[in-house]
């Protein structure tokens, strides 16, 4: 029945197709001639509105203030119902500032005011969303890079297909035949991209695609992955599926809902800057993994944000309850019943709470919080109950009243802080939506900017349109943020400010353009559009000066107690990781950048500062410049900060359940407790394997407490140390390639030409480099990710490709030696994934792509053994090029864990160093505690194969 639904199709396909891609093509150059003439015209109605606008716009101005001095005291909030309004007195600040307001007026009619904003929010939340509309419709740059969304467009088409095709694998559940060949097809197709044959996709695959998206197996996944976290596929899956044929065109070119739509996880700070009736704004969006609270420490040293946007996902409150209750597919409902389910809404008010302990909260002015998703959001909340999520919800299916509870949520954080603040409930796709909201808030803003002299002279580098006003501005052009004003200055220039990008003064050019009669007065009350909320901001006008004087240098974290804790709870590690890893650190550096005898890859430049730093002055480019870097992949100086604990989420007591199947193959892999001397060190080993929820267990490892015995084959010098040789490989695609690793590597290792000279570190080079080459002849499509420990007497060698890793617990001193021991976790590797910047910088310098965090969409760590497929050619998009790190072991060293992601996904290294701390004192074995680790990963959640090896140092 289903096969012949397909056949009908397939019978249907062929030639509509390529007519339909010809008349696209047509209906696109056409559609592009019409824009361009509509944007002409407009930019002569814009052009022609200017005198008349700015004329305007100073007798609104003038208005304003007046409004502000008379209603200074009719500042109350009426925020939800709640009494304790964050009324700091505008009085106090109206009077303390008039000398100053008095000053700014006959300014105002020459010089803009300004503001920064930074954008902060859970993942998907839409906080690109945001900037990229607020570019559309206030940008001073033209956001439309066609090429650049060109490519990102296809990839996330792509790149959506392959997600469900994986998630319905993981799900176990199988496409019908037919389009199990087609998955074939499209599974290698990726790398075609790769040889630089963009943008041209291979129309016969486009009907594989279309069958793949209808498959009523697909259907369901795509159907789930609304409600479901763990499969939850990004950016707008349908939209992508629906605009495939279009995106497979060789003419196509994207239009603004496309770019608007577009999934694009970077991992930067992306800065943009907009221009609203002569009030510039500099955004500054967070996304990716800046967006997780531990990276907002720091955050307004760097940009001094005057504001915060947060952005918050209303449709991301299901939950566990909500998945198991809902019946649409029972296959999917019992595969749910397997996994936990994270709640992204809860998980986005954790992280508020978190924020608003931060400095980046006390020191900005005022919190905007956008939730976003509204459009979803009124639907679902029809089919799914709030109160799975919030159990004190009693509000049924009223969206206003599920809003309005959410909301009350977050801004009852911000009342108990006393911090001034305003909620819009919005979706971010609809343009006019947007415009409604932010117009009220950019009116707002840029009288509170204006009554804080935050004002300042488009300065003459900037590369806008705007940059050219003003030649004698650039004195103060080192200092965008601050009040300083001079009068004059731009009399006459008035007419040069163009926006670029006029879209926003189409349409609506007699309510958008200035002229508006907003009811939004600061800090009167502003009623979100959707009416769901009336929320006001409070008046901030507080009159710490160091607001109003951002060149100054920022107060010190010691002036916020209440932060200190809060930034040191959030960043346990940072210190003490820093010093105590002294000697892994000039140990590797002294092996990677000082001795550098040996050219080419070896080299490890240092890694750059994750955040870069703002641009000096305002620009308007969408993202800063990452800092000049060489070329070569980065190979960090530092081992990786060890994670700080996420969720205080208390790990669970392992339940005494063996694992279903311990892998076992290694040499010496039955010797299972194997002790043994090692120097003055007794080792001893054990591994727990796991294959969890996955259909096939695909890691492997090698534990040889004597590595010498286990190659007989070696003809070096004889070795008077002992040496021993632990790994963990895990593979993916089939297990062909760790299955060929784990007799490999180490035996490539022994009988290389460095290893007979001592040279560990090159050794475990040219292991891992002939490794990859012997399996690349012979496995034709897996790959491995793998972590290696050579221990030679005290030395520890280690190298690792992809996300395998392994951390070294070291007993920190403590002042108290009666007192508790203390570990801490060293983590001797590097994560190579596709999301790393520095790996998505390699990838995309050689023509490659990232999309969805993955190599090509497809491949999720960016180095490995095998994955031919990536590395044929001139251009090896993945490397197996391992992180290397050399450490003396001392007798504070007590033990090290390597283990493959799906142990580092769940356990933190920290965790892990003090589970396996906590069972040595119970008497556990080596073999006991690596099973009860990896059952552990596995009872959170883990839906991955888990490989556990633990080594216990015995120092005699
Ligand atoms: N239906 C709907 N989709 C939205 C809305 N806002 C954003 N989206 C979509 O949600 C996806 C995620 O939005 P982004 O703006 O990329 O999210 P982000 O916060 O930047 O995410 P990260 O960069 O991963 O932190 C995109 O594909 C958007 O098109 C909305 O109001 N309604
Ligand atoms: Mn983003
Ligand atoms: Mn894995």
């Amino acid at each position: 029945m289903k096969k012949m639904l397909f056949m009908n199709k397939k019978d249907k396909k062929e030639e509509p197709t390529s007519s339909v891609h010809s008349n696209l093509a047509q209906q696109h150059q056409l559609a592009q001639q019409q824009y361009q003439l509509q944007q002409q015209q407009l930019q002569l109605q814009y052009q022609q509105h200017q005198q008349q606008l700015q004329l305007q716009q100073q007798q609104k101005q003038n208005e304003q203030n007046l409004a502000q001095l008379s209603t200074s005291t009719s500042s109350t909030l009426s925020s939800n119902n709640n009494n304790n309004t964050s009324t700091t007195s505008i009085s106090s600040v109206s009077s303390s500032n008039n000398t100053t307001a008095g000053a700014i007026a006959p300014i105002l009619k020459v010089h803009d005011f300004c503001g920064t904003i930074m954008i902060l929010g859970h993942t998907e939340s839409g906080k690109t969303t945001l900037q990229r509309q607020l570019e559309f419709i206030y940008g001073v740059t033209d956001p439309t890079d066609a090429k650049h969304y060109q490519r990102l467009i296809y990839g996330n088409t792509l790149a959506t297909l392959i997600r469900f095709i994986e998630n319905s694998e993981r799900l176990n559940i199988t496409l019908s035949p037919d389009n199990l060949a087609r998955v074939k097809r499209i599974q290698s197709q990726p790398i075609e991209l790769a040889r630089n044959r963009l943008p041209r996709f291979p129309l016969k695959l486009g009907w594989d695609c279309k069958c793949i998206w209808e498959d009523k197996v697909i259907q369901s996944v795509y159907t789930h992955s609304k409600v479901c976290s763990e499969i939850r596929t990004p950016g707008r899956p349908k939209y992508y599926m629906d605009r495939m044929f279009k995106v497979f065109d060789p003419s196509y070119s994207p239009t603004e809902m496309d770019i608007i739509s577009a999934y694009d996880q970077k991992d930067t700070i992306q800065s943009s800057t907009i221009i609203h009736k002569r009030f510039k704004v500099d955004l500054f969006g967070c996304s990716g993994k800046q967006s997780s609270p531990k990276n907002w420490v720091g955050l307004h040293q760097n940009y001094k944000p005057n504001y915060l946007f947060y952005v918050v996902a209303l449709k991301d409150y299901f939950s566990d309850h909500l998945v198991a209750s809902q019946n649409t597919d029972p296959v999917i409902v019992d595969m749910c019943a397997n996994h936990i389910h994270r709640n992204l809404l809860l998980e986005s008010l954790n992280s508020f709470e978190t924020l608003t302990k931060s400095e980046l909260f006390e020191k900005s002015l005022a919190i905007y919080l956008i939730f976003n998703t509204s459009d979803i959001f009124y639907e679902n909340i029809k089919q799914y109950d709030l109160k799975s999520c919030f159990s004190d919800y009693e509000g049924g299916d009223d969206p206003e009243k599920a809003v309005s509870f959410i909301s009350n949520k977050f801004t009852k954080l911000l009342q108990v802080k006393d911090k001034p603040y305003k909620s819009h409930i919005v979706n971010l796709l609809d343009k006019s939506n947007v415009r409604e909201e932010f117009e009220g808030i950019f009116d707002s803003l840029k009288i509170d900017a204006e009554k804080r002299g935050f004002t300042t002279p488009y300065n003459q580098s900037n590369s806008s349109p705007v940059s050219s006003i003003g030649s004698n501005s650039s004195r103060n052009s080192r200092i965008p943020n601050t009040s300083v004003s001079i009068p004059g200055l731009y009399s006459n220039d008035n007419d040069n400010i163009r926006i670029k990008n006029v879209n926003n003064t189409n349409n609506n050019n007699n309510n958008n353009n200035n002229t508006t009669t907003t009811t939004t007065t600061f800090p009167s009350s502003v009623i979100s559009t959707t009416g769901s909320i009336s929320n006001s901001m409070a008046s901030a006008m507080d009159t710490d000066s160091s607001y109003s004087n951002e060149s100054s240098p920022t107060s010190s974290l010691s002036s916020l107690p209440g932060a200190i804790t809060t930034i040191a709870a959030l960043q346990p590690n940072t210190d003490t990781a820093t010093n105590t890893t002294a000697t892994v650190v000039t140990n590797s550096q002294e092996k990677t950048i000082g001795k550098n005898t040996k050219p080419s890859k070896d080299t490890k430049p240092p890694k750059p500062p994750k955040d870069p730093k703002p641009p000096k002055e305002p620009k308007p480019p969408k993202e800063p410049k990452p800092p000049k870097e060489p070329k070569l992949p980065k190979e960090p100086k530092l081992p990786k900060e060890p994670k700080p604990p996420k969720e205080p989420k208390p790990p669970k007591p392992p339940k005494e359940k063996k694992s279903s199947k311990v892998d076992g193959a290694a040499e010496d892999k039955g010797k299972k407790n194997g002790a043994d001397s090692c120097g003055k060190i007794k080792l001893e080993s054990g591994f727990g394997s796991l294959q969890g929820r996955r259909k096939n267990m695909e890691d492997t490892h090698v534990m040889l407490n004597n590595l010498m015995e286990a190659v007989p084959s070696y003809n070096g010098p004889p070795k008077e140390m002992p040496i021993s040789y632990f790994a963990v490989y895990d593979g993916h695609g089939g297990t062909e390639t760790s299955a060929l690793l784990e007799p490999t590597v180490h035996k490539c290792l022994v009988n290389s030409q460095s290893f007979k000279d001592s040279d560990y570190d090159q050794a475990f080079r040219d292991a891992y480099a002939e490794s990859d080459d012997i399996v690349i002849q012979k496995c034709e499509k897996s790959g491995s990710t793998g972590v290696s420990a050579l221990l030679v007497g005290n030395k520890l060698y280690t190298a690792n490709v992809g996300d395998s890793e392994i951390v070294l617990a070291r007993v920190q001193p403590s002042p108290n030696p009666k007192g508790p021991v203390n570990y801490e976790p060293i983590l001797l590797s590097y994560k190579h994934l596709a999301s790393d910047d520095q790996e998505k910088k390699r990838v995309t310098e050689l023509g490659g792509m990232i999309i969805f965090n993955r190599l090509f969409g497809s491949l999720a760590v960016s180095r490995s053994f095998g994955d031919k497929e990536y590395k044929e050619g001139e251009k090896k998009f993945c490397v197996s090029d391992p992180y290397q790190t050399t450490t003396d072991l001392t007798p504070r060293d007590h033990f090290f864990i390597l283990a493959c992601d799906g142990l580092w996904d769940k356990v933190e290294y920290g965790e892990a160093v003090q589970f396996v701390q906590r069972n040595i004192k119970l008497g556990k074995s080596a073999t006991e505690i690596s099973e009860l680790l990896a059952q552990d990963s596995f009872d959170r959640g883990s839906g991955d194969n888990i490989t556990v090896v633990v080594v216990i140092l015995n120092w005699g």
